[in-house]
Order: C-alpha cells, then sequence, then structure tokens
C-alpha cells in the first residue's frame, strides 16, 4: 500500500472524511491497525500509563519515546506515525531541535507537542528546518501538576475564544495537524471550521476532522479507569483486528463519538 502522507490526511479534510487515528507503542500492533486502515499512528506518551504503569506522562523520557518510535516503525513501514515530544524536552529552543530530531530519526513522521502561546517560536523553528508539527490544545496531560487534574477545558468563553486564537496562531507558524483533548463539542466544531489544517479530536466531540483514541482504552483494557470519551471497540468484536477496523469504520461513518463520549456544551 502507498504511504500515508500529511498531503493525504489534509484532502480528507477538504473532502469531508474523517481520519481514524489510534495510539501504538508496538510492531505487532501498529502492524494490525496499518492493516485495518487506520490513518494515522500515535506513539504516545500515554505510553507511560498502560505501558509503563505511571500515574501521569510526566516521568517518560525521549529516551523511551525514541525506542518506541522505532518499534512502531518497523512493524508499519507505510504508516503515518507521530510521535509526542515528552515532558521537558521542549522546554527550550535548543532542546527542542535536538530531540524532535531525534524522533524523526527514529521513524516518525511529524512530532506532537502541548501548548499554545509559547510555542509558536519553536513550531516555526521546527517546520522551517524540515520537522512537521501536529499541535495540542485542551487538556495538556503534561501539564497535569499545574493544572490540579484531568478536566474538560475551554467551558468559559474567554477560555474558548483564547484557544481558537492560540489554534490560529499554531496554524500561521506552520502547525499542520492540531489534537483537540477535552473540550466542549461546541469548541471542537468551532476549531475545527477556523482552521484549514485538519483537527483530531479525543473528548472533543462528532465534528473534528478526526478521531484519536488510547489503544488500551479502547480494547477495554482499563479496568478501573475509563474517561468518558474512551469506548471499548473490542466487546463484540471478533478480535483485535476487528475491533481497529470497526473503528476506522465508527469514525468514518461518523457513528463514533455518540453524544455520551463527549462533552456538551
Ligand atoms: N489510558 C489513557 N488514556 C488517555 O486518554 C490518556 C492517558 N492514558 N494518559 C494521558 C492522558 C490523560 N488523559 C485523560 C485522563 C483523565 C481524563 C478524565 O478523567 N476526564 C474526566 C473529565 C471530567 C470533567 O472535567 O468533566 C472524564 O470524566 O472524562 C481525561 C483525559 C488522556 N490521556
Ligand atoms: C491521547 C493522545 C492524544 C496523546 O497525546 C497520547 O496518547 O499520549
Ligand atoms: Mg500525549
Amino acid at each position: 500500500m502507498a504511504a500515508m502522507t500529511i498531503a493525504k490526511l489534509q484532502k480528507k479534510k477538504q473532502q469531508g472524511e474523517k481520519i481514524a487515528s489510534l495510539t501504538a507503542y508496538d510492531a505487532s500492533f501498529a502492524k494490525l491497525m496499518a492493516e485495518q486502515g487506520v490513518d494515522c499512528i500515535l506513539v504516545g506518551d500515554s505510553l507511560g500509563n498502560v505501558v509503563q504503569g505511571r500515574s501521569s506522562t510526566v516521568p517518560v523520557t525521549i529516551t523511551d519515546m525514541v525506542y518506541h518510535t522505532a518499534c512502531v516503525r518497523r512493524g508499519a513501514p507505510d504508516a503515518f506515525v507521530m510521535s509526542d515530544m515528552p515532558f521537558m524536552s521542549y522546554g527550550t529552543l535548543d532542546d527542542t531541535l535536538k530531540n524532535a530530531t531525534q524522533l524523526m530519526q527514529a521513524g516518525a513522521n511529524m512530532v506532537k507537542l502541548e501548548g499554545g502561546d509559547w510555542l509558536i517560536d519553536s513550531v516555526k523553528a521546527l517546520t522551517e528546518r524540515g520537522i512537521p508539527v501536529c499541535a495540542h490544545l485542551g487538556l495538556l496531560p503534561q501539564s497535569v501538576n499545574v493544572l490540579g487534574g484531568y478536566r474538560v477545558q475551554g467551558k468559559e468563553e474567554a477560555q474558548a475564544l483564547h484557544l481558537i486564537e492560540q489554534a490560529q496562531q499554531l496554524e500561521a507558524a506552520g502547525a499542520q495537524l492540531l489534537v483537540l483533548e477535552c473540550i466542549p463539542n461546541s469548541l471542537g466544531k468551532r476549531v475545527t471550521q477556523a482552521l484549514s489544517i485538519p483537527t483530531i479530536g479525543i473528548g472533543a466531540g462528532p465534528d473534528t476532522d478526526g478521531q484519536i483514541l488510547v489503544m488500551h482504552d479502547m480494547l477495554g483494557m482499563n479496568s478501573d479507569y475509563l474517561p468518558k470519551f474512551a469506548k471499548n471497540f473490542l466487546a463484540g468484536s471478533d478480535g483485535i483486528d476487528a475491533a481497529f477496523r470497526r473503528f476506522t469504520d465508527e469514525v468514518k461513518s461518523g457513528a463514533f463519538p455518540a453524544l455520551k463520549h463527549s462533552y456538551e456544551g
């Protein structure tokens, strides 16, 4: 199969085809996802939670991310692979360029950074030097210690307007994709309409250009805790490959997410 590219993802937005995205951390699952039509694979720093058993993504290192990015790339040579830059690996411009380079050389097609205003210069510097950037707004898990918990963001109109403004600035700085996490449906829709780059939502309602879930959540593997936006696609499916296919199909058809998977308002 021909390789997935950012240009093809952009075209999906223009043509109104939803983008199906999942996280993967190893070769075997990445291969299965690519075979089942998942458009974009994220090597998420959520590996801190689901692979390493930690309680946040803060302890995850660039060495961890490089290792898992290389594993995923070996399993899915033609997939579009995006890798999270982990906590404090992009605190300064020098670190940003050095660490993003490591992820690209491990096989990523794009790097993802959490944040708004303060990242504008970094996004510009990365893009100018040939490193494609996915921005990430809304709930920023790496900032959990500042936020004091994982909560829906942008519920107040002033915050919503600020988020839209940041999204536009990130696009202007060169970001080519935007992840929106845990925001009200209406804000997910407003941001998506305000941008020409694709938005990929997780708990951002049905109107973003695509959807992403953590693989373990969509396979029902978080028994003690499941965020509202997660859905178990393995339940009622014939196997893991069928669960990935059903996720892809339901994202493309708009069946997922239902209102119960999103934050109204
Ligand atoms: N397994 C897993 N799935 C994830 O989606 C995920 C991770 N790990 N680790 C990194 C971050 C942390 N994330 C989280 C964690 C908790 C909530 C959560 O509990 N949300 C509340 C919102 C409550 C509210 O403000 O209304 C919820 O009930 O969904 C959301 C996202 C998303 N990411
Ligand atoms: C939840 C997604 C967007 C993520 O950043 C991760 O898996 O780390
Ligand atoms: Mg992440």
